[in-house]
């Protein structure tokens, strides 16, 4: 770009792909799937991972021109300045530096000048050491008893990573054996709902609870875990907190404040994002204590795998660059506003969560990184259900509804095998069955000449008519392992950073959210003033004010 105020929607190359609209609106993907070689084009292979991404609404030409556009967005500097240290984040004047948070032991990785990379492993080696007594027993609780579950308190980033990493491992055999007779629960929500949900069947005496907060102020998790503190030591006294009660943050002032010994504390460091932090001891310590070390070990040289792709591979071949461009394609250019991300396996049924904060918390901004208002939109709702489950579901919209650009994730070898005696495939094989057969579906859809040849009545033409033309990608993983899912986990966060670096916004700030965590507060003291003085409700307008009268006069909370 010109100037480091330009937007990128001002160059040439940004011009250049709004008229070529025009060129891809006249094909088809009936007509463009038949192109062999383009089909060939779009396919990339790393590490074990296919991306195939031919049914986009994209040709070859397309593809040139979007490289061009990341030519003019600067993204190979970008991108090196993520991975230098530079103060990308710059309105919190941060560094962004998950990836040193799985780099190898001996690489160099630096924040202000001095290397990161010993202290993350620092932490790593504590974890391992602190999760093998746990595991073995050799650490044990107040009364004596070794602590076989753990429930991990904390929200956003402190909870949707790890909660998706554990639950897309639970059922590969070697975490199974490894988390043999342990269990893992979160708390995120400050419902009490979700905390006896939490504690119910468990027994403090021989529970470990991981406090897990970036800034350890966070409300709900806090009172969340005031309130499991109260439940420890109403149980077990007191002095139980310092063998059942650990943390995870950047605040260690505070951790200590709140009673945790600061020797069971595990930090990490303002350059890691919330949202990026589940390589650090956020989602690292919970899923070491529930399956060891050395399987989570294996999920961060998955991410770091992907990291050396990102960083060294040309774009034309680089899989979280092609997809980024790919989604500001579809946002930018063809206008399509949502994503859906579709894992044909149950065991990544908290992936799609775990993305919709990475993604719409990263992308989910109105100005460019110099603060000037975007006259473009930026960002993509994104949500998803593991199929079949969504086949049953919403997939009637995506079919004939609005479009939807899908994200299909496939896996060759299943965690659980079952094969029935007697049936046509194998379980595995049925589910894949649909993997393979949507894509297509959406792509070509059903013309009334075809249903008129399958004989369907006339009446029912129109309503059977697919138009097809719904773009897609497919990505095939060899097996789901904590490999795997820390390769996949690393293809999203990049490719949600190429976005941002292409929008020209800053991904890793949240201002939208941090308001949030103010607004509660002039409910907070109008709730506490009316309950405990009686004090009429003021200052609030006269919907609200209707709401907080019902709600406190038919409530029956406990009085303070
Ligand atoms: O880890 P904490 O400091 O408790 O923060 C938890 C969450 O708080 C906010 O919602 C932020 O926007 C999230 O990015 C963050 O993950």
């Amino acid at each position: 770009m010109a100037s480091s105020t330009a937007l990128i929607c001002d160059t040439e190359a940004w011009k250049d792909l709004k008229g070529h609209v025009e060129d891809i609106k006249k094909t088809h993907l009936r007509d463009l799937m038949s192109d062999a070689n383009r089909c060939q084009s779009m396919m990339m292979e790393f590490d074990g991972l296919l991306l195939d991404y031919s049914r986009q609404r994209a040709t070859e030409e397309t593809m040139d021109k979007l490289l061009n556009l990341a030519k003019a967005a600067q993204l190979t500097e970008k991108i090196s300045r993520m991975f230098s240290g530079d103060h990308i984040n710059s309105t919190e004047n941060r560094s962004v530096l998950h990836a040193a948070l799985r780099a190898p032991k001996d690489a160099v990785i630096k924040a202000d000048g001095k290397n990161v990379v010993p202290e993350v492993w620092n932490v790593l080696d504590k974890i391992k050491d602190f999760s093998e007594k746990i595991r073995s027993g050799s650490w044990v609780g107040a009364t004596g008893k070794p602590l076989k579950d753990v429930v991990a308190v904390g929200i956003g980033g402190s909870f949707l990573g790890p909660l998706f990493v554990h639950t897309a491992i639970q059922t590969d055999p070697e975490a199974l054996q490894s988390a043999k007779g342990r269990q893992l629960r979160f708390l995120a929500n400050i419902d009490p709902v979700d905390v006896a949900r939490n504690i119910n069947g468990l027994n403090p005496e021989t529970t470990l609870v991981v406090v897990v907060s970036k800034t350890f102020t966070t409300a709900e998790t806090m009172l969340n875990a005031r309130t499991l503190r109260e439940w420890i030591t109403t149980a077990l006294g007191a002095s139980a907190v310092a063998k059942h009660m650990v943390a995870v943050s950047t605040n260690l002032a505070l951790v200590e404040k709140f009673g945790i010994d600061p020797n069971n504390a595990f930090a990490f460091w303002d350059w890691v994002g919330g949202r990026y932090s589940v390589c650090s001891a956020v989602g690292v310590l919970p899923l070491s204590l529930q399956y060891g070390f050395s399987v989570v070990e294996k999920f961060l040289k998955g991410a770091s795998s992907i990291d050396q792709h990102f960083q060294s591979t040309p774009f034309e071949k680089n899989i979280p660059v092609l997809l980024g461009l790919l989604s500001v394609w579809n946002v930018s250019f063809l206008g399509y506003p949502a994503r859906a991300i579709l894992p044909y396996s149950q065991a990544l049924e908290k992936f799609a969560p775990h993305i919709q904060q990475v993604s719409m918390e990263s992308n989910g901004k109105g100005v460019s990184i110099d603060g000037l208002p975007l006259p473009y939109e930026t960002g993509e709702i994104d949500f998803g259900e593991p199929g079949t489950n969504g086949q049953h579901s919403f997939y009637q919209l995506i079919h004939q509804g609005r479009v939807i650009p899908c994200d299909f994730i496939g896996i060759v070898k299943s965690q659980q095998p079952v094969y029935l005696k007697g049936e046509v495939v194998s379980n595995h094989d049925e589910l894949m069955s649909n993997f393979f057969a949507q894509p297509d579906a959406l792509a070509y859809g059903k013309t009334p000449e075809q249903l008129q040849k399958e004989n369907v009545s006339e009446n029912l033409i129109p309503h059977k008519t697919f138009s097809g033309n719904r773009p897609s990608l497919s990505l095939l993983l060899p097996e789901l392992t904590a490999y795997s899912v820390g390769q996949l986990l690393a293809i999203y966060e990049h490719r949600v950073a190429v976005q941002g670096f292409v929008w020209g916004i800053n991904s890793f700030d949240q201002w939208g959210v941090e308001l949030g965590k103010v607004l509660a507060t002039q409910v907070r003291k109008q709730l506490h003033s009316s309950r405990t003085q009686g004090t009429a409700i003021e200052g609030f307008n006269y919907s609200t004010t209707t709401l907080l009268k019902r709600y406190l006069e038919t409530s029956s909370e406990p009085q303070i």
